[in-house]
């Protein structure tokens, strides 16, 4: 069996502690099945450039990483990444930079990374790379001799091409995109529209689900990334979760609980969410004293400005809010900005009876699965989706919303709230079916399964 190798930016921790972000959690959980090594950045930021790799190895997965300058950081992961690809891809164009510098930035970053994984590879190796960080990271492996099979996964939506195209180096991207062997996106969509973009803009040719483009042919496939629902269900009922849950059910005064747990970021729609919420009183006026909402929002990307006006925008309304609605014994809503570790998370979903998560554009979102898995199967909450997010081709049994129809949210929150016991359990039961079929395992082990295959073939052609 191939050594896997897993590349992102963000490489998790190997003993469980928790850094918000879906990728890092699912990779963790992946790569401990498979003992493998994981490459990427160390998370630290450093004044000279080092390019020292660190080592570290625990329950047979090895972690290797770098650090980034401070420089590197402004211009690859800010800038980049994160001002320029990140908003692009979550049709917000209206936010994106086309800075040329943070592109200069982010191929030196993607060409030192690579050069520091090549002496780590051994040549039957299986490489995956993960996310937008890395669009080039494969074709610059290949520049520096690797012959390794190459997989890329990419964890956010592919934009349609009318919008992939405003990129001015649109071409180079997509052209770099094919050294690999294998394409992985979250959606039937996503391929749908990278797709487009090949055969339109560039010419391709496709053959099922091989594109041919550029003198180069790729497999380009859907793979719904998932979580371990099961360990996640039996984490929410531990003792240890629990404990937690009871603090905040103290709180509440057996109020219906409502939930929101996104890294605080705008494509997770959650000023929408406050604002549908509030319809919800002002419309509902029975809701008062008798609901409460819980909106967990860790502080991501903090330094890009955008993030930054989102804080003190979430910080208004919830003020807002709360001091429009607020009574002597009743707190209508309460935002904490702080990251929770996701067994404190485990409890707190399991004790509530709505999954609040709307975002306005979303690669899959975990959370939303989290939630589900989280529920007592005998007095099981209800799940309010977005139809925005790659999740709800997964999750048709969700209450699904359009985020941006304030008094439509509000309205499905009512419902969730009122929904009887008998169909709370069916959706619950058809949800929970969906993800004990589809979880990480089968996530990885059908993208590294797919790899491994077109290996064999390219071997016997
Ligand atoms: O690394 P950060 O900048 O702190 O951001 C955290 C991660 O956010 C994004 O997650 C995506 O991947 C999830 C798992 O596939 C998916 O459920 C979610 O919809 C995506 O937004 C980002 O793509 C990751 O690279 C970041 O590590
Ligand atoms: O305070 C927090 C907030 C979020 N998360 C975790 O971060 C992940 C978020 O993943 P998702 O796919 O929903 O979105 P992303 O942040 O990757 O865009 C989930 O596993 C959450 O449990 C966490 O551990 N603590």
């Amino acid at each position: 069996m191939s050594r896997l190798v897993a590349v992102s930016n963000r490489v998790g921790s190997l003993r469980g502690a928790t850094r918000a972000g879906g990728l890092a959690v699912a990779l963790a959980e992946a790569l401990q099945t498979r003992r493998g090594l994981w490459f990427g950045w160390s998370g630290e930021v450093v004044e000279q450039s080092a390019d020292q790799v660190r080592r570290q190895t625990a329950g047979g997965v090895t972690r290797a990483t770098v650090d980034l300058t401070t420089v590197e950081h402004d211009d690859y992961y800010n800038g980049f990444a994160n001002a320029c690809l990140w908003p692009l891809f979550h049709y917000r164009l209206d936010l994106t930079s086309f800075d040329r510098r943070f592109y200069d930035s982010y191929q030196r970053v993607n060409r030192r990374f690579a050069h520091a994984l090549i002496p780590l590879l051994r040549d039957d190796d299986l490489v995956w790379v993960h996310d937008y960080h890395l669009l080039p990271f494969g074709d610059m492996l290949r520049d520096a001799g690797c012959e390794q099979k190459l997989g890329f996964f990419l964890h956010i939506p592919f934009p349609v091409r009318e919008v992939f195209t405003t990129l001015p180096m649109h071409d180079r991207l997509a052209r770099a995109l094919m050294a690999y062997d294998l394409i992985g996106f979250q959606t039937d969509g996503d391929v749908q529209r990278f797709r487009d973009y090949v055969l339109r803009e560039a010419g391709g040719r496709r053959d099922g689900d091989t594109l041919t483009a550029y003198g180069r042919t790729v497999t380009v496939k859907a793979f719904p990334i998932g979580i371990d629902a099961e360990q996640f269900a039996e984490m929410a009922a531990s003792d240890e979760a629990g404990r937690d849950a009871a603090r905040l059910k103290a709180a509440i005064f057996n109020r219906v609980q409502i939930i929101g747990v996104d890294r605080l970021d705008y494509t997770k729609g959650i000023p929408e969410r406050f604002h549908a919420y509030q319809t919800l009183l002002e419309n509902y006026p029975d809701t008062h004293g008798q609901i409460s909402f819980l909106q967990i929002a860790p502080t991501s990307r903090g330094e890009v400005p955008e993030y930054i006006h989102l804080r003190h925008e979430l910080e208004t309304l919830a003020g807002h809010i709360n001091g429009r609605f607020a009574q002597l014994d009743w707190t209508p809503l309460r935002y904490i900005n702080r990251a929770i570790t996701r067994r404190q998370l485990a409890g707190l979903y399991r004790m509530s009876r709505i999954g609040f998560v709307t975002p306005l554009r979303d690669g899959m979102n975990l959370v939303a699965k989290e939630y589900v898995a989280a529920q007592d199967p005998d007095d099981p909450g209800v799940l309010v989706l977005s139809r925005f997010a790659g999740s709800v081709k997964q999750m048709p049994a969700a209450l699904i919303v359009n985020p941006y129809d304030t008094a439509g949210v509000a309205e499905t929150l009512q419902k969730a709230r009122h929904m009887p016991l008998a169909e709370r359990c069916a959706r619950y039961q058809e949800l929970m079916k969906g993800l004990i079929e589809n979880n990480v395992g089968k996530w990885s082990d059908d993208f590294v399964g797919t790899l491994e295959r077109l290996g064999a073939e390219m071997a016997l052609a």
